[in-house]
């Protein structure tokens, strides 16, 4: 078992020698410090939400309103935060949620090369975007021993789809993860008010850049003239999905498909009717729909609506404590978005890498002083509305 508490007393050990901590490890702060390191246009793209980004803020602020009971008098001197999924035991809960400007947010450009050293040092696996600036097979081998996942964006062109997910499958990927709520950017006024979509100044399209399928669908290559391989990229991007899809995904991978997005139960219940291996409640951290209502407010019923299936969560976790009441709704694995990418933007690989480990060494210390000494614990105490 991994003591992910024990960095309380490395960063205490090392204060008595005078070190202080590189970085922070609270998300206000590291926020702050991530938003000079990036820059205005890329903080502008990593920040920003949909409209007056009000669904984004109420998908941090709503975990305010669910608590926990401690429990006393239970031995919680060791804990096991381990979980089950697609058949590999991971020692964490966490995973890195597919961030398609990783990329960019690293100083060297190498985020996602950086995210993925960040999963090997941890243990926590990480879903690697489609929109990368590194191709996915470099990403995959740079994750080590840890599983990986891939996110798909479904291009429009189905040779093209079949092109990643074959890749996908031959770098070694765990999982296919289809993202459903993004084949169409909503309405974002920071990058509008900026015109800033750096996927348009050919950031991030490494994927496509490298696929034979793509190539193939240019006259002369990404290199030679990238304007046109670019417009190539932006009429392919985005296919809408429906129902009717699963056959054809089920038909070309046997990844274990993970449908991400899903936020209605009824949604859940299908998804599972039509063969997915999970479910991923999901708003995209605000950035697609505006007046919607925080995930964590929706968890309970989707992880009821889907039964056996394993539910996984993101948007609006910001620390160890929004993890764990994550799981006491039902969550099997939690996904940890802008975080770990303002880690990349402050240090790289061991700065995303720190990030998870301040997450989850809180998530341990919440479950040692609460009498949760097992996830079983923490999804039996369960958490509590406290508004109404
Ligand atoms: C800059 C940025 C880029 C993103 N790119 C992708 C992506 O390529 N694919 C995807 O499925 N989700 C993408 N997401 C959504 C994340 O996977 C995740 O759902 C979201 O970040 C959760 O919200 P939070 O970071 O506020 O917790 C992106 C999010 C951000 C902030
Ligand atoms: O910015 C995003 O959230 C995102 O996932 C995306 C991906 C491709 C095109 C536009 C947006």
């Amino acid at each position: 078992m991994t003591y992910f508490g024990a960095m309380q007393n490395e960063i205490y050990n090392a204060g008595l020698k005078g070190i202080l901590p590189t970085w922070p490890v609270d998300f206000a702060t590291l926020e702050q410090r991530a938003h000079e390191a990036l820059g205005p246009s890329l903080t502008s793209y990593v920040a920003g939400g949909c409209g007056d980004e009000h669904t984004q803020d109420q998908n941090a602020a709503a975990f305010h309103h669910w608590g926990m009971v401690p429990r006393m008098m239970v031995d919680c001197s060791e804990r096991d935060l381990s979980i089950e999924l697609f058949g590999h035991r991971y020692p964490s809960p966490l995973f890195m949620a597919p961030i398609g400007l990783n990329g960019e947010a690293s100083q060297d450009r190498h985020g996602d090369m950086a995210a993925a050293r960040a999963s090997a040092l941890t243990g926590v696996p990480f879903c690697a975007s489609t929109l990368a600036n590194d191709p996915l097979e470099d990403v995959k081998a740079a994750c080590g021993d840890t599983p990986a996942w891939f996110q798909l964006y479904t291009p429009r062109n189905r040779e093209l789809a079949t092109s990643l997910i074959r890749r996908a499958e031959e770098a070694g990927y765990k999982a296919l993860v289809v993202t459903l709520d993004t084949w169409v950017t909503g309405w974002r006024p920071r990058d509008l008010n900026a015109s800033n979509f750096p996927q348009l100044r050919g950031k991030v399209l490494q994927n496509y850049f490298t696929d034979p399928v793509f190539r193939s669908l240019l006259t002369r290559p990404p290199e030679e003239d990238p304007a046109a391989a670019i417009f190539t990229w932006a009429a392919t991007f985005g296919q809408v999905l429906t129902w009717d899809d699963m056959e054809w995904f089920k038909s070309v991978t046997k990844l274990p498909i993970v449908l991400k997005g899903i936020c209605h139960p009824d949604d859940a219940r299908r998804a599972v009717d039509c063969g997915a291996d999970a479910v991923y409640c999901s708003n995209h951290g605000g950035r697609q729909a505006n007046g919607g209502i925080a995930t964590i407010d929706l968890l309970e019923d989707v992880v009821k609506a889907a039964g056996n299936t394993p539910v996984l969560f993101d948007s609006g976790i910001r620390s160890g404590t929004d993890a764990v009441k994550a799981l006491a709704l039902g969550a099997r694995a939690v996904g940890v978005g802008r975080p770990y990418t303002y880690g990349l933007a402050l240090g790289g690989a061991e700065g995303a890498a720190w990030v998870l480990r301040s997450i989850l060494a809180e998530a341990d210390l919440l479950m040692a002083v609460n009498g949760y000494p097992t996830l079983a614990d923490v999804r039996k105490a369960g958490a509590r509305r406290t508004d109404r």
